[in-house]
């Protein structure tokens, strides 16, 4: 089954917390808090907002960045990228029970990953997207072909879902390259009915 992630992000109409819950009634039970430049209070506040949406509707809710604070709040996870706490390190400090994602950009990226203990890997940018600073090269969906090739000739296997850019058109070209999932923000948030635009593409 195909997996939605909804990152979550603030633009001139709404708020990080408006838009998570705008994604989880859409359907999506799946959703990242990332909130880059804000406070551990400010997080606080809008995970005190997002996590009883997210309890009520059976969806997993994680942390970007922020160990520390993904196990003060009892998230059940953090996404963890190339700059932030290394992920066998996490989950020494986590254990098993928290759901640690990892970013990478290349293949070596996913071997490393696995080995230090990842649950998912978020794989991007697919293509170019203005709600992440300093990008990684694009993969397209040759590159995730390539990577998926490799994953299958060196027998790993853990969910992979594409980021970057992503919106309604490009996803079942992503999914023909065997990637688990999608993890998505502007296409939602920038849709005339965001939540609409969530139900579309859960139903794909
Ligand atoms: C699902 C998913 N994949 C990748 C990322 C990017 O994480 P990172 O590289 O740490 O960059 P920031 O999101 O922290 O700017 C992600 N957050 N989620
Ligand atoms: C967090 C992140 N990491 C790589 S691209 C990206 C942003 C995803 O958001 P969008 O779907 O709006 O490009
Ligand atoms: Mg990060």
């Amino acid at each position: 089954m195909k997996q939605i992630q909804f990152i979550t992000h603030a633009n001139a109409r709404f708020g990080y917390v408006e838009g998570a819950l705008m994604a989880i009634e859409g359907g999506c039970r799946w959703i990242q808090l990332r909130m880059k430049n804000a406070t551990d209070d400010e997080v606080r506040q809008a995970a005190g907002k997002i996590m009883p949406a997210c309890k009520a509707n059976d969806a997993v809710f994680l942390l970007d960045d922020r160990v520390e604070l993904a196990m003060e709040l009892k998230t059940d996870g953090v996404h963890l990228g190339k700059n932030d706490m290394p992920v066998d390190e996490a989950r020494r400090i986590m254990g098993e029970q928290f759901i640690i994602g990892g970013t990478a950009n290349t293949f070596e990226d996913i071997e490393r990953l696995c080995s230090q203990g990842t649950d998912y890997i978020g794989c991007g940018p697919f293509k170019f997207t203005t709600t992440k600073e300093k990008l990684a090269p694009v993969l397209g969906t040759d590159g995730y072909r390539t990577i998926m090739a490799k994953m299958k000739e060196k027998g790993i296997n853990i969910p992979v879902v594409a980021i970057g850019g992503i919106t309604f058109d490009d996803i079942a070209d992503i999914m023909q390259t065997g990637i688990d999932g999608i993890a998505l923000s502007g296409a939602v948030l920038n849709a005339g009915n965001p939540v609409e635009e969530m139900k579309k593409i859960i139903s794909l």
